[in-house]
């Protein structure tokens, strides 16, 4: 124990030097334990249960018999695909690119959100308008508060006290404020959020009056200044203020703001639509995975993460392994971009390149230099027409949908890129040389994450525990190295 938190302590030490020096993560991985998901170990721990005081998703290595295959080993007959259209055959002249080249992580990242302008504006009612982004700055309407408030429940008062109090016991009610000047030594009741009438000078909070005298008399038992617990017109905005900036997110607070400011429509950029091609003849769509099918985990997961990325999904078509059901798809399709899972390798039955090819489609991303995730791809196959294949391994479709597709919507949809969040490692993270990995991680809190077990491209246990990916660069990443956090859209 006390080894662990004098590393804790180190660890916490090297965390500020660290994120300072974000910008250098090369660092060579220390020994430690082995993230490399080709050796990492699969989903089974003997009898399923763990200690209270140990993590499930600790790192561990993996047992002999468990290890994933290796990726390191170039495919017999793999086709590649050139950049500029259309399948290329193999050249079998041993000048293929190797298996795991590709866009570096980051160009493709940009390529994607430079692939589409923003979708046209339109307005939309307010109560229609969460989750899409702002196409231009709010401005307020109307100075906030749009007249002088109280901000108590009290007495408006008129110059120094004790003041004089009407002898019906009058006031003023939030609402119902009657035109009239509150004259020298006078008092009136008056309540939070009502107009406090001319000629007043404070207002003075009920707990902090006594009145005497059969009622006549106010007296304060503190001090007050003018102005106090006045909230004066204009003190939040003046008409015309740009309250956020175009590219907003709408969120509830949004709508609040824009409500308040005079809105009924805000002007907002339309949600891309986006419709999913699922391919495989493999999958199921219910019940337990039997013979050699599997259930479908992508289509489940995609929906409502592209509406989290600010999408709207159009359809959901559960293709198999048909080339003209998906040429056919492809070619009907109006969405803004069509999203598929599955076949974008090289085997038999892998559809996608191919069909894109004869389609005629322009390559803007084939293949990137990432793991999990390397064949995944963006193509334009007409004006305004993109298609991001994803590979079918679900963390692998996980990585392509935040690599590919999330930079493309936050485009078409006119979002502001978020600032990037940074952490540093609680363990080493291996790497090939060439390649970004994409890990998942829970976040620890004081700009710490911690690498999970169960992250090979088949599976999802690891992400279904983390709170992101962590962009490991190529090389990998020592413990204590800073590196890039991607929020999982549910944990947006
Ligand atoms: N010759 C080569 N083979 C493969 C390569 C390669 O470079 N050359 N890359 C491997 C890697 S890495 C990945 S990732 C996959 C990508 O393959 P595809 O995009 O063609 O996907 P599929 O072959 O259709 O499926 C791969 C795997 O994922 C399962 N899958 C597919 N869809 C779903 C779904 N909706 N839900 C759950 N699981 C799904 C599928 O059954 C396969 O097991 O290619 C490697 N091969
Ligand atoms: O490693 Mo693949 O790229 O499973 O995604």
């Amino acid at each position: 124990m006390t080894g662990r938190r004098e590393a804790d302590a180190s660890l916490d030490r090297a965390t500020d030097d660290a994120l300072a020096l974000f910008a250098d993560t090369r660092t060579v991985p220390e020994p430690g334990p082995d993230l490399d998901p080709e050796r990492q170990q699969e989903s089974r721990e003997p009898g399923g249960y763990f200690p209270f005081d140990e993590d499930p998703f600790e790192q561990a290595p993996a047992p002999p018999g468990r290890e994933e295959p290796s990726l390191d080993v170039p495919f017999a007959g793999v086709r590649y695909y050139d950049a500029t259209g259309g399948a290329a055959e193999p050249k079998g002249d041993g000048t293929e690119p190797s298996p795991g080249h590709g866009t570096p992580w980051q160009e493709a990242r940009r390529t994607a959100a430079r692939a589409a302008a923003p979708l046209q504006p339109c307005p939309r009612p307010l109560g229609d308008a969460l989750g899409h982004t702002l196409a231009a700055p709010l401005a307020a309407l109307t100075d906030l508060p749009s007249f002088d408030t109280s901000a108590m429940d009290g007495w408006a008062v008129a110059g120094p006290g004790p003041w004089r109090l009407p002898a019906d016991g009058e006031g003023i009610l939030a609402g119902h404020a009657e035109a009239g000047v509150l004259r020298d030594g006078h008092a009136l009741r008056i309540a939070t959020g009502a107009r406090v009438p001319a000629g007043a000078t404070a207002v003075l909070r009920s707990e902090y009056g006594i009145v005497r005298d059969a009622g006549e008399l106010l007296h304060a038992t503190r001090h007050v200044t003018q102005g106090t617990d006045i909230r004066p017109r204009g003190q939040e905005c003046r008409t015309g203020d740009a309250l956020v900036p175009a590219g907003t997110l709408v969120t509830p607070a949004v709508l609040g703001l824009a409500a308040a400011a005079g809105y009924d429509e805000l002007t907002v950029a339309p949600r891309p639509r986006v419709e999913v091609l699922v391919l495989g003849d493999e999958l199921l769509h219910e019940g337990l995975p039997h013979e050699d099918r599997i259930r479908d985990a992508l289509g489940p997961m995609l929906g409502p993460w592209l509406l989290a990325l600010g999408a709207e999904v159009t359809a959901t078509r559960f293709l198999g392994d048909d080339a003209a059901a998906l040429r056919a798809a492809l070619t009907a399709s109006g969405a803004d971009l069509v999203l598929t899972t599955g076949g974008t390798a090289a085997g038999p039955v892998d559809h996608v390149h191919p069909t894109l090819g004869d389609l005629g489609a322009e390559w803007l991303v084939d293949g990137v230099a990432v793991r999990p995730g390397h064949p995944m791809l963006l193509a334009r196959y007409g004006p305004g027409r993109h298609v991001v294949g994803l590979p079918g391994n679900p963390l692998a479709a996980v990585a392509g949908l935040l690599t590919l597709a999330e930079p493309l919507l936050r485009t078409l949809a006119g979002r502001a890129a978020r600032r990037p969040r940074r952490a540093v490692l609680t363990e080493g993270v291996t790497g090939r040389p060439a390649d970004t990995r994409l890990v998942p991680v829970t976040d620890r809190g004081e700009g710490r994450a911690r690498p999970l077990r169960f992250h090979g491209p088949a599976m999802l246990r690891g992400l279904a525990a983390a709170d992101a990916l962590a962009v490991v660069p190529p090389g990998g990443a020592a413990r204590g190295a800073a590196v890039e956090l991607l929020d999982l859209p549910g944990a947006l």
